[in-house]
């Protein structure tokens, strides 16, 4: 008899960096921007083009489950960014699909945003993902597409897997849905409901949404392809109905992503630039500029370079919502010299791994101290010691083991290569980051 079972890779001993870095980063684009505008594009009134767009596993699901659903997606020379441009011809609504299936992987943008289109498509959609995909919640999804007189058949479940069954349109009008799970259910609807015979006019009821930044992202987006979007009033997102206009768009890189690379000068008391930084930018990423300044950092913005230098302790900080941002806001948290609470974050219990228990566990096994609250995290100061931190297939548990390895001799994390879901260059980046310090 063989053995199958797949052996896991050993962890990776991250980069310890002697002496402080100084480096110039550049990242892969944003996850965030290259999802939304592959979706668009794919129920725009004609081909699209996106440049120096992400290519990582999330986008390549992006891209799969698109094409799953009748657009053709081209991949042509691009002039920019790490790898190549992205053509999307759009989905007919006509075509009948028979049945189909879409891999989410542990896409968020994916398993949220997908199944609203596929009611726009003839045809019976499966929907699964990796095991942790299942449970990622998914209610808000089912429920609103029922309450658009959608068939959705899940076993009762209300979470992956489950098939949709497209009949080439929806009607629309008014939904009322709870997003205190998730932003992606709001950004899920507006991101079709131009789409809708009626329009929509999405109402959230219940407490309150996540990672509000993401929503005005879909917003921008919507408003940039022509849709019109009203979203004067709280809670409330009105969408009319009509064509979304194919686009020809740059895609800006992944400020979220840029984050681990800041973090690395407080985490060595050295310099990080990075260029392109966007001047005018909807990505929750640019938030680093404040955070990073109340952790203790130097951040200076200047011709499109974003200078970040650290040297001064690393300060604890009581930040709110930080969204995306908290796995490695957390792990600076474990190397500063106070005290840090980080609120508003309960959601995190259902990103790619249960965010709070994985943070506390991997702070406290390097002999931090970490504690978990109803909506958040508190992270004290305590000398660290090196050992695994496990990455849970959550890249930015993998990216926030990296930050400490910095500082720390001897840690070392499990499944680096998780770091695909959003930048497979990570490793290889982070490597070069850190040689900069050995040459000092
Ligand atoms: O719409 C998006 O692109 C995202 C929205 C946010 O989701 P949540 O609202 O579930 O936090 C964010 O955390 C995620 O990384 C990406
Ligand atoms: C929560 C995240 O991802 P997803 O898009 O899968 O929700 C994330 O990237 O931090």
């Amino acid at each position: 008899m063989t053995n199958t079972a797949a052996v896991a890779p050993a962890p990776w001993p991250a980069p310890r960096a002697g002496a402080p870095v100084d480096a110039t980063v550049r990242v892969p684009a944003s996850k965030s921007l290259t999802n939304r505008y592959l979706v668009l594009a794919a129920v725009a009134d004609g081909p699209s083009r996106l440049r120096a767009p992400l290519h990582s596993r999330d986008s390549v699901l992006m891209v799969g489950a698109l094409r799953a659903l009748g657009a053709r997606i081209e991949e042509v020379p691009g002039d920019g960014g790490f790898g190549p441009d992205l053509l999307v011809h759009p989905l007919d609504p006509a075509a009948d699909l028979g049945e189909a299936t879409v891999d989410c992987g542990l896409a968020g943008t994916v398993m949220r945003f997908v199944p609203p289109i596929a009611a726009l498509v003839r045809g019976r959609v499966g929907f699964d993902g990796d095991p942790h995909a299942r449970n990622r919640p998914m209610d808000a999804v089912v429920d609103a597409l029922r309450d658009l007189g959608v068939a959705v058949e899940d076993g009762g479940a209300r979470r992956l897997p489950f098939t949709v069954g497209g009949t080439g349109s929806v009607s629309g009008g008014h939904l009322v849905i709870d997003a205190s799970g998730s932003s992606q259910f709001v950004s899920a609807l507006l991101l079709v409901a131009a789409r809708f015979e009626k329009g929509l006019h999405l109402e959230h009821v219940g407490k309150p949404v996540p990672s509000l930044d993401h929503i005005r992202m879909t917003v921008a987006v919507l408003r940039e392809a022509g849709v019109e979007v009203d979203d004067s009033v709280p809670h409330h997102w009105v969408v009319s109905p009509g064509p979304v206009r194919a686009f020809d768009v740059r895609i800006e890189q992944d400020l979220s992503n840029a984050g681990p690379f800041l973090a690395a000068a407080l985490a060595t008391g050295g310099t990080v630039r990075v260029p392109d930084w966007p001047e005018h930018t909807t990505q929750v990423g640019d938030a680093w500029r404040s955070i990073l300044a109340r952790m203790g950092a130097s951040v200076e913005y200047d011709g499109g370079t974003l200078t970040v230098r650290g040297g001064a302790p690393i300060r604890g900080i009581d930040l709110a919502d930080a969204s995306e941002l908290a796995p490695t806001v957390a792990a600076l948290c474990a190397l500063a010299d106070g005290e840090s609470r980080l609120t508003g974050i309960a959601h995190l219990r259902g990103h790619e791994t249960d965010r709070l228990a994985a943070l506390v566990a991997e702070i406290n096994n390097l002999g931090g101290d970490a504690e978990e609250t109803a909506d958040g995290l508190i992270v004290r100061p305590r000398p660290l010691h090196g050992g695994l931190f496990r990455s849970y297939a959550d890249h930015r548990m993998a990216t926030a083991g990296a930050i400490i390895g910095l500082a720390v001799d001897g840690v070392s994390v499990e499944d680096i290569a998780t770091t695909s879901k959003t930048m497979p260059e990570f490793p290889e980046l982070w490597r070069a980051l850190a040689a900069t310090a050995d040459r000092r």
